[in-house]
């Protein structure tokens, strides 16, 4: 198809790119970090502050944790009561900071705000402009936090006195979210190593994978292949268009995607595949984008007793894959009782230098600490290899499999989940070490958030920097760029958003994938839409959900005009319900510390919003559970207009489109927002995001617009819009009603 891709070239593109990536992004947290105070920070739940270090230890995988807990001089103050009612320890105020955060532990700024210099270096990746710690938060208590402390191995070092630095009298510091840069590190050295192969080194891999090369033909029709053929299912439920899928995985000899529309079964699949190839005593590596992507993997081989090994932070992983993960395998192994030893004589010698005073004594307790910190680490690094070789199944992040656990490591097959919602950069970090690799993703789904633009996709958009998807923010002119960029909403020429996935398909052509077509979540209305004008009409609704309504539900719902209808479209054409756009300064003339303020201007409908709450009222009323109920929508000014409806309909679920992707509910609304005389559709013109809106509801679908507006934006929105009037159950708002409900 395409000609080749000249790889050097391509390397140093992605590394220019990946630069200005990140550089977008430590100026982004750094503008957060010196615009606001330490307060103000903590308030938006991005620090937290006046702390100190209660005590250190050695936790897994002989990492420093260090005990945060309220300075004394500050817990005292924090009003009557809380003080003088017990001895014990204060507890810490209202905060943001959850488990697996990654944060910079440091001395606290003075109250008057952070410095320009503080700032960067709170969001910094050099060791050489922080003064404090890096590490990631492994436990949040009432009254104390847990952080580990990164083991430098990646940093310029140091890290001990850094550490031995804060804790050293009661000194006051803060601990604030940062940039999490490994990824990057990772993703650079990956695309130098690359650019710095030579043309001889090139596998027929990596060759195929640039187009260099042809895919090895796959013969067409596989069940009578000799090698695939015969497959004994684990899983014999599997429908056609998996089983298909499976067989050209087994048989693909260099790359094979496998493409799950929504609610196809894609990880199913994929559980399947992976027991299939350990039938065939290959070794694997399996990836995807995020920790959760793959702890879904581990959780789900964990029952068919796959001996596996999940690499990762453990603070990151979900509790019940711990039993797999590389640390706590480290720590039960028989090499991993010598580890245990160790430890326990560091934590002995840790805690003694709390007791003497004495410099000297100290710095020979320091000198001994460090010499066991080495002893440890060795012995760790040790235990942890002959794991990992001996290991036929490994699980990592993307970047996880970047880490020295994986050094020189092979595997005959990479398995990507998600691999759409991946950078190609982010990919390429395992498929370094694969002679095969399985690609599962949607690409008609969104791609992976870029805050970033190249110039050409610049010159197309408008000034404003902000994020182009980040779940909790609006999509910015990144995805504007793409969706005017049209073909697939995919910007032509070199950037940061064109996947793997795209590219592959692109160079080589559909031949090299397989679609899952029996979709297991959505009603037969819901899912046309889609399918037809995304999906070449191939999508077919399973038996069991093609015509499940509301009404059905395993628990008692009435049967009324919202029950018994699987997709109602409310339109607000007219020219009565104009959107508002939101407008970040606060009476006082400084900027209100929003969440939106971070990722640009927002726009919401306050109509539409009544809308909403009528229609979840009505919802609620006839019987469904308000968890049964999702709201979602592009922009944030909007979830924030919505936000009381939480208190009114606890475990109702508020999110923004993109936050949502991956997810499902039974009822879901969605409220389109833009209403203008101009026909403005901003983001909405990416049919990749509105695709995933109007997938993700399986009994239910409520679309909340303008038509007239919105038919304005696009081909897509056109169709769509069409298609609503004609296919939906069609209601103009009640004027009246409505004025009440707001
Ligand atoms: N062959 C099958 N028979 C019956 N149910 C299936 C089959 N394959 C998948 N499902 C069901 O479909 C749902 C979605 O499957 P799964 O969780 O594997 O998909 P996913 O990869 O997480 O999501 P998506 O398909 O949206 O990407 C699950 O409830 C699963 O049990």
């Amino acid at each position: 198809m395409t000609a080749g891709v000249d790889i050097p070239t391509f390397a140093r593109t992605q590394l220019s790119l990946l630069a200005a990536e990140l550089e977008a992004e430590i100026a982004e947290s750094s503008a957060l970090v010196s615009l606001h105070s330490p307060a103000a920070l903590q308030r938006a739940g991005v620090a937290l502050i006046n702390l100190t270090v209660a005590s250190q230890r050695t936790g897994l995988g002989g990492r420093t944790v260090l005990e945060l807990a309220p300075h004394p001089a500050t817990a005292s103050s924090a009003g009557p009561g809380s003080s003088s009612s017990s001895s014990s320890a204060a507890d810490l105020p209202e905060h943001g900071i959850r488990v697996g955060d990654i944060v910079l532990v440091a001395e606290q700024p003075s109250s008057g705000g952070v410095r320009k210099k503080e700032a960067k270096a709170a969001s910094s990746s050099s060791s050489s402009e922080r003064s404090g710690v890096k590490g990631v938060v492994t436990r949040v208590g009432k009254g104390a936090v847990g952080v580990a402390v990164d083991d430098g191995s990646e940093d310029g070092g140091g890290k001990e006195d850094r550490v031995d630095a804060l804790a050293a009298g009661e000194k006051k510091v803060w601990i604030v979210k940062v940039a999490d840069d490994v990824t990057f590190r990772r993703m650079n050295s990956t695309m130098e190593r690359l650019a710095k192969m030579e043309e001889r080194e090139y596998s027929a891999f990596v060759r195929v994978l640039f187009g260099l090369s042809s895919p090895s033909p796959v013969p067409a029709d596989l069940t009578k292949d000799e090698e695939v053929g015969e497959i004994e299912w684990i899983d014999p439920t599997l429908n056609d268009s998996q089983k298909d899928a499976i067989r050209f995985a087994l048989a693909s000899k260099e790359i094979g995607l496998i493409h799950g529309p929504p609610g196809t079964g894609k990880t199913h699949t994929l559980i399947e595949l992976i027991l299939q190839l350990l039938k065939r005593n290959l070794r694997i590596l399996v990836c995807g984008p995020s920790n959760i992507s793959v702890d879904n993997i581990v959780e789900r081989l964990a029952p068919h007793k796959v001996p596996m090994v999940r690499l990762g932070h453990p603070a990151r992983l979900l509790p019940s894959v711990l039993d797999h993960s590389l640390d706590v395998l480290t720590r039960t192994s028989e090499a991993g009782a010598i580890v245990k030893d160790v430890r326990a004589e560091m934590d002995a010698k840790q805690a003694s230098i709390r007791k003497t005073r004495n410099g000297r004594e100290r710095r020979a307790i320091y000198a001994d600490l460090k010499e066991l910190r080495k002893e440890y680490r060795e012995r760790e690094r040790k235990c942890v290899t002959d794991l990992v070789a001996g290991s036929k199944v490994v699980l990592a992040t993307l970047h996880g499999a970047g880490g020295f656990q994986l050094r020189g490591e092979q595997f005959d097959v990479v398995i990507i989940d998600e691999a759409s919602q991946a950078l190609e950069a982010q990919c390429w970090v395992p498929l370094l070490a694969a002679k095969k690799a399985i690609c599962a993703g949607d690409h008609l789904q969104l791609p992976p958030t870029i805050k970033s633009l190249n110039s050409k996709s610049k010159a197309a958009t408008t000034t404003s920097s902000s994020s182009s998807r980040k779940g909790k923010g609006d999509a910015g002119p990144a995805a504007a760029a793409a969706a005017a960029a049209g073909a697939e909403g995919v910007i032509q020429g070199p950037t940061l958003e064109t996947t793997l996935f795209d590219r592959l398909l692109k160079l080589h052509g559909p031949s090299i994938k397989r679609m899952l077509t029996t979709q297991y979540r959505m009603h037969e209305k819901i899912m046309r839409f889609p399918s037809d004008e995304l999906y070449e009409g191939k999508l077919i609704a399973a038996d069991a959900v093609k015509a499940r309504l509301l009404k059905d539900l395993p628990y008692e719902v009435q049967d009324t005009d919202d029950t018994r209808e699987p997709l109602i479209f409310i339109d607000t054409q007219g020219g009565d319900f104009l959107e508002k756009n939101e407008d970040e300064q606060d009476a006082g003339g400084g900027k209100k510390l929003t969440k939106s303020s971070l990722y640009g201007d927002s726009k919401s409908n306050e109509m539409e919003a009544a809308l909403v709450r009528q229609h979840v009222r009505s919802l609620v009323d006839a019987g469904v559970k308000p968890e049964d109920i999702a709201v979602v929508t592009p922009y944030n000014a909007q979830l924030a207009i919505l936000a009381p409806l939480k208190e009114t309909f606890p475990g109702i679920e508020l999110g923004s489109v993109d936050g949502f992707q991956g997810r499902e509910k039974e009822a879901v609304i969605v409220s389109l927002v833009r209403s203008n005389p101009d026909g403005e559709v901003g983001f909405l013109g990416e049919k990749r995001r509105l695709n995933v809106a109007m997938t993700r509801p399986k009994r239910s679908l409520t679309v909340i617009g303008d038509s007239e507006t919105v038919k304005k934006g696009s081909k897509f929105l056109k169709d769509w819009m069409e298609f609503l009037e004609e296919n939906a159950d069609l209601r103009y708002p009640d004027l009246t009603s409505l004025t009440q409900e707001a």
